[in-house]
């Protein structure tokens, strides 16, 4: 069976906490690919629209230009209203019958988890692996498997206030990502 990580996330923008959660479950759980799923419209919080559906996915493709199992899958942008992940799953695991999904998430999200729609459907046909993030509980009473990882403490939002105040992002996201970003003034960046 080919093993897929799903990353979904609003991505906005990408930063390296995401690349690098990524990549240590990939290599944890000897996964074949890690798939970064960006939502429509994130089902717990507010879209900002800060930035158009098509910039967060240039700078997601930005994002995973370097590494040869990162891809990208745009099922959730084709779809509108909220991006509910049971959806999602049922929907890509009917399209791909040979493949194995695990679904990644931080701490933030498990402590979330009970509120997800179908949330006892999806745990059936989706393995869930769970991820440290700052001062989030990771445990769950759902059936997860858990991913230390370095504690990187960088969030989107953190990223947008940055250069918000005109402070720099260097090393918070892939050069690719930052100068992107700077070029089309993204987020009040100048
Ligand atoms: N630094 C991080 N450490 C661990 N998990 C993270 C980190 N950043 C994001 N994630 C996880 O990646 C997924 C997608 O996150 P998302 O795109 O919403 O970014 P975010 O940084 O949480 O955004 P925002 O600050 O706008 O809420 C979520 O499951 C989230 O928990
Ligand atoms: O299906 C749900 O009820 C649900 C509730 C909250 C979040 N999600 C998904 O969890 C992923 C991470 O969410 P976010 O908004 O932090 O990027 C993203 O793919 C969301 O669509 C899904």
């Amino acid at each position: 069976m080919i093993k897929i990580g799903i990353l979904g996330g609003t991505f906005d923008p990408p930063h390296l906490g995401h690349l690098i959660i990524a990549n240590e479950v990939l290599n944890s759980f000897d996964l074949n690919e890690i798939w970064f799923m960006p939502n429509q419209e994130p089902p717990h919080k507010k879209k900002l629209n800060a930035i158009k559906d098509e910039d967060r996915v240039k700078l997601l493709k930005l994002s995973i230009s370097e590494h040869p199992n990162f891809k990208l899958e745009l099922i959730e942008l084709k779809r509108s209203g909220p991006s509910f992940t049971y959806e999602t799953m049922k929907i890509l695991k009917e399209r791909h019958p040979d493949k194995q999904f695990y679904f990644i998430i931080g701490a933030d999200m498990i402590e979330y988890l009970p509120k997800w729609r179908n949330i006892d459907q999806l745990v059936e046909i989706v393995q869930f692996i769970g991820v440290n993030r700052s001062t989030y509980n990771q445990k769950s009473s759902y059936p997860i498997l858990y991913a230390e990882v370095p504690n990187i403490e960088i969030s989107s939002s953190l990223i947008r206030s940055r250069l918000k105040e005109g402070k720099t992002i260097q090393y918070m996201v892939p050069e690719s990502v930052r100068n992107y970003i700077k070029e089309k003034n993204y987020y009040g960046s100048q």
